[in-house]
């Protein structure tokens, strides 16, 4: 099918207008609820129809022109062509399509979502890949690389470390990899490097070379496969809790992209789940992105994380703020208690997008009086938070962050509590 003509119905959850059309509906990228437009190159995959381009006809009143000239190819930021309003209308209906089946405490749980002051420059890392002699970002859908040379998203220590190492380091990258950027101490940029290739010699040179001058603060660099990595000067992510307070991260692991937002997500879980002097139960804990805040008010904390790098910064961080946890390096299923005597007040969890289908039940056995769940996929929320509602819980309050301005990621921070208590 080469082209057909259709209207916007909506946003899907990966970016992709959902266009309505004589056919059926059809996926493309660049469109706006309501605007008419014309999808080109229609393929089959598998029982979707998505078509290469969209033609807008009648464009939207809050469609704007994209900031960045990569937006086409890149894919990065496939809602930049959408006012902050539009972005964050399609953000809160996802969340909502996704929370339909999900029984409220009452008719006033309603959703509303958080937007950022900053919709550019917000980001605090960034990944980027190299092959066959580019580096840049990863396309949308497919392997291509980006040859980017400024990014609008990223923090501008950030983008200067993209042209810092597209400058010095591109020349000595061989085969294909993946290159981390994050923010280390003192501000400065930190590398972190996988790739099955061998590097040359010459490319630890320059890496040893930008540290010893300060303008990065450190690398890390897995190569050839090596199960050891390469520590060149300080290669730790130095960021801030939901409270400010400095934090080192894992080497290479997980981080919350927007400060601003962050800190708006992190007083929403304070204030919902109530840890004060109450036994708290923290799955996925990461570095302590929140532990901290949760120790610093509850009788007691028990944070579970699988990454061990995570854990021993948890442990790092605790130490430096003098705060107290139990800190365990396990999978969440088997850090939840099982014994009859081991009382859970609270339990705060916050999983990867594959969310958390296999602690449900786990959860609700402990009968928390509150369970806070923080999730970066509404459609595993969604899953999970209906599965708690079969023992008797319901949603109580719930929010959507905007953490990822012009892409189509959405927070969103969930309250359950038994319905007796609702
Ligand atoms: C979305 S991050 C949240 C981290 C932290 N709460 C924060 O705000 O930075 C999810 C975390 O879950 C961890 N994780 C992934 N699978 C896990 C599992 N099966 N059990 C425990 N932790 C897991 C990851 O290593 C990651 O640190």
């Amino acid at each position: 099918m080469k082209s057909i003509e259709g209207r916007v119905r909506g946003l899907a959850k990966d970016g992709d207008a959902v266009v309505e059309t004589e056919r059926g509906l059809v996926f493309a990228p660049g469109g706006l609820p309501g605007e008419r437009v014309r999808v080109e190159d229609v393929r089959k995959e598998g029982k979707l129809l998505r078509a290469r381009r969209l033609v807008v006809l009648e464009p939207s009143a809050s469609r704007v022109e994209p900031a960045c000239a990569h937006v086409a190819r890149c894919g990065g930021c496939p809602w930049m062509h959408g006012s902050a309003e539009a972005q964050a209308e399609a953000k809160r209906a996802t969340v909502e399509r996704a929370l339909a089946k999900v029984p409220r405490a009452s008719s006033a749980v309603s959703l509303a979502i958080t937007q950022p002051t900053a919709m550019f420059a917000y980001r605090g890392r960034a990944r980027l890949a190299w092959k066959g002699g580019a580096l840049g970002l990863r396309a949308r859908r497919d392997e291509r690389i980006v040859d980017v040379e400024r990014c609008l998203v990223l923090r501008p220590e950030l983008d200067a470390a993209l042209a810092l190492v597209r400058a010095r380091l591109r020349a000595h990258l061989s085969g294909s990899g993946e290159m981390q950027l994050a923010i280390g101490a003192g501000g400065r940029a930190v590398i972190v490097i996988e790739t099955d290739a061998v590097l040359p010699r010459a490319a630890f040179a320059e890496l040893e070379a930008m540290v010893a001058e300060g303008t990065v603060a450190g690398a890390s660099v897995r190569a050839g496969g090596a199960s050891v990595a390469t520590r060149i000067g300080d290669p730790r992510e130095v960021g801030r809790d939901v409270e400010g307070r400095v934090i080192h991260g894992a080497i290479g692991g997980f981080s919350q992209a927007h400060d601003e937002i962050n800190a708006a997500l992190g007083a929403r879980v304070i204030a919902w789940a109530e840890p004060q002097g109450a036994r708290v139960l923290e799955l996925y804990c990461g570095h302590g992105n929140l532990t901290l805040a949760l120790a610093a008010r509850a009788a007691s904390v028990r944070a579970v994380e699988l990454s061990s790098g995570a854990t021993e910064a948890l442990r790092e961080n605790l130490a430096v703020h003098d705060l107290r946890a139990e800190v365990i390096t396990a999978d969440a299923l088997a850090g939840v208690p099982t014994g009859k005597k081991e009382r859970v007040d609270v339990v705060v969890l916050d999983p990867p997008r594959t969310g958390a289908k296999e602690v449900i039940d786990p959860i609700a056995a402990l009968r928390a009086a509150r369970v806070v769940y923080v999730s970066c996929d509404p459609a595993t929320l969604g899953r999970d938070l209906e599965r708690l509602a079969t023992h008797g819980y319901v949603l109580a309050r719930v929010e959507a962050f905007d953490m990822f301005p012009q892409t189509a990621h959405v927070e969103t921070v969930a309250l359950m509590i038994p319905r007796a208590s609702s």
